[in-house]
């Protein structure tokens, strides 16, 4: 026994206050890893208010220890028991105690600890302070014999072995001082820097005047819900010599350790409540069923609520809402524009941090350059709502495309050009265009209906001719066939995005134009201005002003005009293309000769290069200019459309007998008389009336009209167009027009006087029966078949007269109206001249080549022309061999039988004009040819 004594000596073990059940579930607190030593054990060693402080510590355990039921408010009277090394403790298995040896205790530090430890009995201190519900590892039986523990005694590491150190605790009656050492020192893996506050003296004052008997009898202080003491509290309670001991003890304790000690993590104390049974944080958590069941938490999200009970919900708020004040209903934004800017049209915020997150407003706030100086960006505002997110955060960004002007500084600028934004007459022009029946003619009201709104029906849209206060049966509200008015509204005040072009360098065609903002289909974009001038005043320009000019700038409008815009609008700048994004088109306008660009069948976007067809007559080779549009259809050359440079198919057999028959007349005027006077004509306009149905017609109404042909599907068409021989009326006209290309040149002034005068004839026929245009609402109205027109084509006097009777017929644009009341109605089509010349440079001569701007548009070049310097002059001319060109009125008639009349609504159905805001006409569909001869020299 003595020996035994002197081995607990120095034996790290100790229990200076020995008991007889509570110290035989005893272990050494040593070998509890830190993270599990109780806080609970270190009070109640306070509590007792035992006599030695070195015994504080064991005897804290053994009351701790105490099983519930036994000893736990009392205090056992130590009673010394010894069992030997190995004998399992009275309180039975799960109380085993290992007391190590002496022998073990004297051997050298070197030796492997956690093998010496691993037999050593742990206590369960996660247990005693009832937070084992947190680790499995400690929850059930506390069997940690094989668990390695590591112990630091001292600084030494103690050894032993199961069978030597499986010692019950009671056979130790006293506990070596260097056990309580380790005891302590193991207590001390708690926080010690708290040790000596105030609040751990308080706290530790606290304690001692609490009774202890409300400690000893404990329960797992999670489950009951009550709130634990800390740690450190709990070891504020230690004597000043247990505090050393403990501090010493730290001293071993990693870093880290140390760190945690404070945190109840550390010490795995849940204050909370535990309700459910879960895992959480690889813990699991047992239920306690005697806890009442938490209510739910709001749900931080709104949760959707069903439309039913919401809308029953919010009706009575609504209902509320409406009677106290009449619902203020947000009017929709209306998207504007600004004056320039990417961003043109959004009104900057007033409040730019609006709309920011905190952390946004804040580095905003920080950024002086981006506050709003008072006054708008007008040069380059910055892009909204995106745009100040993106400068605070100081990422780079790109435009979709250049916002700035491309034109590099210091590039030469157009310098011959000075702007001139409505025409001007310049010499005879003006008589001259008096005299032309486009000047009267535009006069007729149009019949359309509001619901119409001048759309595709409307005669004066058909026509060319814009509506007007004086021709317009709608008015302004309803009327959509109002294009120049709409451009003059719109670029009124000036500004770039009204105006909406600007002039552009382009790397290898001179200057061009683009888009400054974008355009809807058939929109108008700008108008073609300058002087109009008539055929002599155009030669003198060529032969004196222009002559070392390079580019001409002039556009054929009608006969004996031609629009110069050396001095003009920037239209002249537009570039061609065989793939354009726009058409030219001549429309007449309060009874004057504009000309426009519109857009063409698809929309047109900012920065895009504006172009059209020039469908450019070379006339001489010297002429061709190599194309550079760049478009996957690209002809190549500045020239006409293949269509064109194509000889028609030859007619059939007895039509050709039939025209040959006809004699050395003019072209023209043969084949009109061939259509309205023979027999084939009558088989013709058969023909086109009967068998064309919507389709077909548009298409020869196309042809008629020369397309400028608008991207891909143009090309496409033309295509089509190559291999279809032209049947019926289309075939006629075609070997008209080539006569009347072949036999220009042989001067075939009469064929011209005929067309002239049938010219003429048709606005004398378009006087005398104005009245009868009013009955052209019933060709709008009547839905008239195909049948029944062919009848009424049958029925037409008109159309059966010939030419060469000397009575006054009209070719073409005679639209007779006709319900079964056989109305006559006359429609006179726009006879603008089909075609846009610019002059040739160097030209010398007045010899005139003579095109046949026809609807079938054979631009032959005539072989003479080729030796001389030419003035090219399609669809008019000064001199006589000029007035070869034929009948506008029959050319632009679209195909049906020149003389035939055709019923406005037929008309209209095959001509499908624009309806779109801006009132732009059909567009290519109707686009007068437009030739352009070189200007290069
Ligand atoms: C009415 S001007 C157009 C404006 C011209 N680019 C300028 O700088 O004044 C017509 C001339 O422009 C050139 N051009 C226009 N379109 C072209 C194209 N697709 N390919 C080559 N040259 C072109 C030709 O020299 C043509 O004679």
């Amino acid at each position: 026994m003595a020996e035994l004594d002197s081995l607990l000596c120095t034996s790290s073990f100790s229990s200076s206050t020995p008991t007889d059940m509570s110290l035989s579930n005893s272990a050494s607190l040593s070998s509890t890893p830190p993270t599990t030593v109780s806080p609970d054990s270190m009070s109640l060693a306070s509590e007792l208010d035992l006599p030695k402080p070195e015994s504080i510590t064991a005897s804290s355990i053994e009351a701790v220890v105490a099983l519930p039921g036994a000893q736990e408010t009392e205090p056992q009277q130590p009673e010394p028991q010894q069992s030997e090394s190995g004998q399992q403790s009275p309180l039975g298995a799960d109380a085993i105690v290992v007391a190590e040896p002496l022998p073990l205790a004297e051997t050298p530090s070197t030796a492997r600890p956690r093998r010496a430890r691993s037999s050593l009995p742990v206590y369960n201190i996660a247990r005693l302070a009832g937070t084992d519900v947190h680790g499995r590892r400690r929850s059930k039986g506390d069997t940690v014999l094989e668990k390695r523990r590591r112990t630091i005694s001292d600084g030494k590491l103690v050894k032993g072995t199961d069978s030597e150190l499986d010692v019950s605790i009671d056979a130790l009656p006293n506990a070596s001082q260097a056990v309580h050492e380790e005891v302590d020192a193991s207590k001390a893996n708690r926080s010690v820097s708290i040790l000596h506050t105030p609040r751990n003296a308080r706290i530790s004052k606290k304690s001692l005047a609490s009774p202890a008997s409300a400690h000893l009898t404990r329960r797992a202080t999670r489950l009951s819900g009550a709130s634990t003491e800390n740690l450190t509290t709990k070891l504020s309670a230690l004597s000043k010599r247990s505090k050393k001991a403990v501090e010493k003890g730290l001293k071993g304790l990693s870093r880290e350790l140390r760190r945690l000690q404070d945190t109840n993590e550390f010490a795995h104390i849940d204050t909370r409540p535990v309700r459910y049974t879960v895992w959480s944080n690889g813990k699991y958590i047992d239920v306690d069923p005697s806890q009442p069941t938490p209510a739910p938490e709001p749900p931080r999200k709104k949760v959707k609520v069903d439309e039913t009970t919401k809308t029953v919900e919010a009706k009575p708020a609504v209902e509320k809402q409406e009677s106290t004040a009449p619902a203020a209903k947000k009017p929709h934004g209306k998207k504007k524009w600004l004056e320039k800017g990417l961003y043109a049209g959004q009104e900057a915020p007033l409040d730019i941090f609006k709309g920011l997150t905190s952390q946004e407003k804040k580095k905003l706030a920080s950024i002086p350059e981006l506050m709003p100086s008072g006054k708008p960006n007008k040069t380059l505002p910055q892009p909204m709502y995106n745009g100040l997110r993106v400068l605070i955060n100081g990422r780079d960004f790109k435009l979709p495309f250049d916002v700035c002007n491309p034109l590099p500084p210091g590039q030469p600028k157009p310098t011959a050009y000075r702007t001139m934004t409505r025409n001007r007459f310049v010499g005879n022009a003006a008589a001259y265009w008096k005299k032309t029946p486009h000047f009267e003619d535009f006069a007729s009201k149009c019949v359309c209906r509001p619901e119409d709104g001048c759309g595709e029906d409307c005669q004066n849209r058909i026509m060319l001719y814009e509506c007007d206060e004086t021709n317009c049966n709608l008015g302004k509200t309803y009327c959509t066939n109002r294009a120049f008015q709409d451009l003059q509204a719109r670029t009124k005040k000036g500004g770039r995005y009204r105006v909406g072009v600007e002039v552009v360098k382009t790397s290898d065609r001179g200057y061009g134009v683009r888009s400054n903002r974008c355009f809807e289909p058939n929109q108008i974009i700008m108008e073609y201005t300058g002087e109009i001038i008539t055929d002599e005043e155009c030669e003198r320009r060529m032969n004196e002003e222009y002559k070392d000019n390079e580019c001409y700038y002039l556009m054929s409008f009608d006969q004996n005009m031609i629009i110069d815009a050396t001095t003009g609008s920037i239209a002249r700048f537009v570039n061609h293309s065989c793939s354009p994004n726009c058409r030219m088109i001549k429309w007449i306008v309060s009874g004057q000769p504009r000309m426009a660009l519109f857009a063409g069948d698809r929309p047109i976007m900012t920065g895009e290069e504006l172009t059209y067809d020039y469908n450019f007559d070379p006339f001489s080779a010297k002429n061709v200019q190599k194309c550079l549009c760049g478009s996957p259809n690209c002809r190549g050359v500045l020239g006409p459309k293949p269509k064109e440079v194509k000889p028609p198919k030859i007619p059939k057999e007895d039509d050709k007998k039939k025209k040959k028959k006809k004699g050395p007349k003019s072209a023209v005027k043969a084949s009109v008389q061939a259509k309205v006077k023979g027999s084939a004509a009558k088989a013709a306009a058969k023909v086109s009336v009967k068998t064309s149905t919507k389709t077909a017609t548009k298409r020869k109404l196309k042809d008629a009209f020369e397309f400028d042909g608008n991207d891909d599907d143009d090309a496409k068409t033309v295509k089509k167009r190559k291999i279809k021989a032209a049947t019926g009326p289309k075939r006629t006209l075609s070997s008209a027009s080539l006569k009347v290309a072949k036999g220009a040149a042989k001067g075939a002034a009469k064929g011209v006087t005929t067309i002239k005068r049938s010219v003429a004839s048709v606005s004398v026929a378009a006087k005398k029966k104005k009245t009868a245009l009013a009955a052209s609402s019933k060709v709008t109205k009547a839905k008239a078949t195909i049948k029944k027109t062919t009848a009424t084509v049958r029925k037409t006097a008109v159309a059966k007269k010939p030419l060469g009777s000397g009575k006054k017929t009209t070719a073409t644009a005679k639209a007779t109206v006709t319900s079964k009341k056989l109305t006559q109605t006359k429609i006179v089509f726009p006879s603008r001249s089909p075609s846009l010349t610019i002059v040739a440079a160097g030209v010398t001569t007045t010899t005139t080549t003579t095109t046949a701007a026809s609807s079938a548009q054979v631009s032959t070049p005539v072989s003479s022309a080729k030796s001389l310097p030419k003035l090219t002059l399609s669809g008019g001319g000064k001199t006589s061999s000029r007035k070869v060109t034929p009948s506008r009125k029959v050319l632009e008639s679209g195909g049906l039988i020149p003389g035939s009349p055709v019923s406005a609504k037929q008309k209209s159905a095959k001509v499908k004009a624009n309806t779109g805001p801006e009132g732009t006409p059909e567009g290519a569909k109707r686009t007068p040819k437009i030739k352009l001869v070189s200007g290069a020299k």
